[in-house]
C-alpha cells in the first residue's frame, strides 16, 4: 500500500471499526487522511489517532460539506486512491420503536446518514480519485434478516448494499470500484444504540464458527485488501467477515 492516499471516515474511538481499517492500512504502508463528523468527534479522533494525523471535518448530513471536505482534502494531498466510509446513525427512538412505529423524519435520517452519504461520499471522492482507486462501506447481516431490535438500521443498510452494487457500475468506467464489508457484530459507540444490545452481540458469539466474535483486526486486513491491487477484480460486492455468522 506504500504511496497510496486512503480516506477513512468515522473513527469515533479505539473501538471503531474504522480505527480498525486505518491501523491495518497504516501498517501496510498506506497514507491515511482521517474525516471527523464534529468538533467533539474531533476531539475524541485526536486521542485515539495522535496529532500529527491529517483531519478534515465532514459532516456527510450536509452535501456542501462533503464536497468541501474533498476539495480540501485534494488541495492537502492531491488525488487519492480509496475511501472507508464506516458512517450510520439512528436516533434512539427510531431505533428502539419497532419498525412498525418509525416516523417519517426518523426513517429519512436513518436513510440519509447511513445510505445517501455513500453515494454522495463517492461522488465527491471519485472527483479526486486516481484510476484503480477503491470505495468501501460497512454493513451488517440485519439488511437481509429481520435482526430483533436492529429495525430502522437493517432497513437502511438494505439500500446501502444495493447503493454499492449501482455505484460499482457507475463508476466501473472510471475504474473505480466499489464494496462492502459486512462485518459481524461488536462493541463500538453505534452499537450501544441498539436497544439490548448485548443480547445482539452475544447472539452473534454464539453463531460464529469457533465462538469467538471477530476483531478489528481482521476487518481491517479484509480493508485494506479491498483498498488494495489485490481485489482489482472485486466491484459491487459483499464481503462478509463475521467469523461464519450469515451461515446460520
Ligand atoms: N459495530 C458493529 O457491530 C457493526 C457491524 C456491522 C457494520 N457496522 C457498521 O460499521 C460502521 C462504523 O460503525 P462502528 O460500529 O464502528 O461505530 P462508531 O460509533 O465507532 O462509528 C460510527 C461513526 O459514524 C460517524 N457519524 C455519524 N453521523 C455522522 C455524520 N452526520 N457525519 C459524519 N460522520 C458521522 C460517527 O462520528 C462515528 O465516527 C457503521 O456503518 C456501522 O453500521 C457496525
Amino acid at each position: 500500500m506504500q504511496g497510496k492516499k486512503i480516506v477513512v471516515m468515522g473513527v469515533a474511538n479505539s473501538r471503531s471499526i474504522a480505527w480498525g481499517c486505518a491501523r491495518a492500512l497504516e501498517e501496510n504502508g498506506a497514507e491515511v487522511i482521517y474525516t471527523y463528523q464534529n468538533d467533539r468527534m474531533k476531539k475524541s479522533l485526536t486521542r485515539t489517532v495522535g496529532e500529527d494525523k491529517s483531519m478534515v471535518a465532514c459532516d456527510v448530513a450536509d452535501d456542501d460539506n462533503v464536497t468541501k471536505a474533498f476539495e480540501e482534502i485534494h488541495e492537502k494531498h492531491g488525488n487519492i486512491d480509496g475511501v472507508i466510509h464506516a458512517v450510520a446513525f439512528a436516533d434512539k427512538e427510531t431505533l428502539e420503536g419497532g419498525v412498525l412505529n418509525t416516523k417519517r423524519d426518523g426513517y429519512r435520517m436513518a436513510q440519509d446518514i447511513s445510505s445517501y452519504s455513500l453515494i454522495a461520499v463517492s461522488r465527491a471522492a471519485s472527483r479526486i480519485m486516481n484510476e484503480g482507486g477503491s470505495i468501501a462501506t460497512l454493513t451488517y447481516f440485519g439488511s437481509t434478516r429481520a435482526i430483533p431490535n436492529y429495525n430502522m438500521m437493517g432497513i437502511a443498510k438494505a439500500a446501502l448494499e444495493s447503493s454499492v452494487r449501482y455505484l460499482a457500475r457507475d463508476l466501473g468506467p472510471q475504474k473505480i470500484r466499489v464494496n462492502s464489508i459486512s462485518a459481524g457484530a461488536m462493541k463500538t459507540l453505534a452499537v450501544t444504540g441498539i436497544k439490548e444490545h448485548s443480547k445482539l452481540l452475544q447472539l452473534s458469539r454464539d453463531l460464529t464458527v469457533d465462538g469467538n466474535e471477530v476483531t478489528l483486526e481482521e476487518i481491517g486486513n479484509v480493508a485494506t485488501f479491498l483498498m488494495s491491487p489485490l481485489s482489482t477484480g472485486v466491484t459491487g460486492d459483499i464481503i462478509y467477515v463475521d467469523k461464519g455468522v450469515h451461515l446460520s
